[in-house]
């Protein structure tokens, strides 16, 4: 049985975080841990609290999982402070982890802010060099760049400024692009380009409309780790995870009243194992 680790803040509404990681693994066939940053308050609506967990013990759970288990893969997902980026960065480092996935979180869909600002040196700095893959959104991209968040930048340009910190591939991803406003009589898509420090590949896939991605990137960044883990290589890997994030956007739940999860589950279903 492939093992992959997940390092992120816990979501109590079960849509993002350490929980749409745990079940995107689950539905990979992959075996997975985790390693909790932060508690989060939380549900479809927004982010009610949050409570960093204590760096001691955010150590102690890394030593726990990495003196008994060797994983295939990692990913990281909210991280909350410096501290804990820097920690982090440290624990990956010292247990020499491979194929890690770096999903620099930031805001929620909500809008709620779950990384102090501080913390962007400590990621380019410290975590992005130990990286496989770093998946920003438009926003993330722009601050790990150095530009303002709502900055017009060519995403390219973007993914060249943070290839520069050290990562193997960085994918940006298009869900906050304009979409709405693409070419007229097709079939609008969203597009992610992932950079390989040469070249740029694009992978498209189309584009649902609603407001139901609460936990897109999370499960996103969670299927790559998956699909490393399995043996892919990071093209395959992220054409699969591109396709499984599509299909479960676009196999709606209802679970609250805000903006919903996607399903996790679709990749069950698919296979006749669960209705
Ligand atoms: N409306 C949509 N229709 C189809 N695919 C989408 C849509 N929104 C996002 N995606 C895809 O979902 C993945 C996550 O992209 P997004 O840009 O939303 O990341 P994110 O902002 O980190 O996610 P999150 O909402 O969890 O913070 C990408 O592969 C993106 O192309
Ligand atoms: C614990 C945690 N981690 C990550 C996200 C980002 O996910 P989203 O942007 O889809 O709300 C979140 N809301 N909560």
């Amino acid at each position: 049985m492939q093992k992959v680790l997940t390092v992120a803040g816990s979501d109590s509404g079960g849509g993002a975080g350490i929980q749409a990681d745990l079940k995107t693994m689950t539905v990979h066939n992959v075996y997975g841990a985790s390693v909790i940053t932060a508690l989060t308050a939380q549900n479809t609506l927004g982010v009610q609290d949050v409570s960093p967990v204590d760096l001691d013990f955010i150590a102690s759970q890394f030593d726990s999982v990495f003196q008994d288990i060797n994983f295939d893969a990692a990913k990281t997902g909210m991280l909350a402070t410096k501290e804990i980026v820097i920690l982090t960065s440290e624990k990956f480092k010292e247990y020499n982890q491979a194929n890690l996935v770096v999903d620099p979180v930031m805001v929620a869909t909500s809008g709620d802010l779950l990384l102090e600002s501080t913390a962007v040196d400590a990621y380019r700095e410290k975590l992005l060099p130990l990286a496989k893959v770093v998946t920003p959104n438009l926003n993330e991209a722009r601050v790990l760049a150095g530009y303002e968040p709502n900055a017009e930048v060519d995403p390219e340009e973007l993914a060249r400024k943070i290839y520069d910190f050290g990562s193997e591939y960085v994918l940006v991803k298009g869900g906050h692009s304009n979409i709405e406003a693409t070419v007229s009589g097709r079939p609008p898509q969203v597009t992610d380009i992932l950079y390989d420090g040469k070249n740029f590949t694009e992978l498209s896939g189309q584009y649902i409309k609603t407001n139901n991605t609460h936990g897109t990137g999370c499960t996103l960044s969670a299927s790559i780790a998956s699909n490393l883990a399995l043996g892919l290589e990071v093209g395959k890997a992220l054409e699969a995870s591109k396709q499984y994030i599509t299909r479960a956007i676009k196999d709606e739940i209802e679970i609250g009243s805000g903006n919903n999860p996607v399903n996790h589950l679709v990749k069950c279903i698919e296979r006749g194992e669960a209705t």
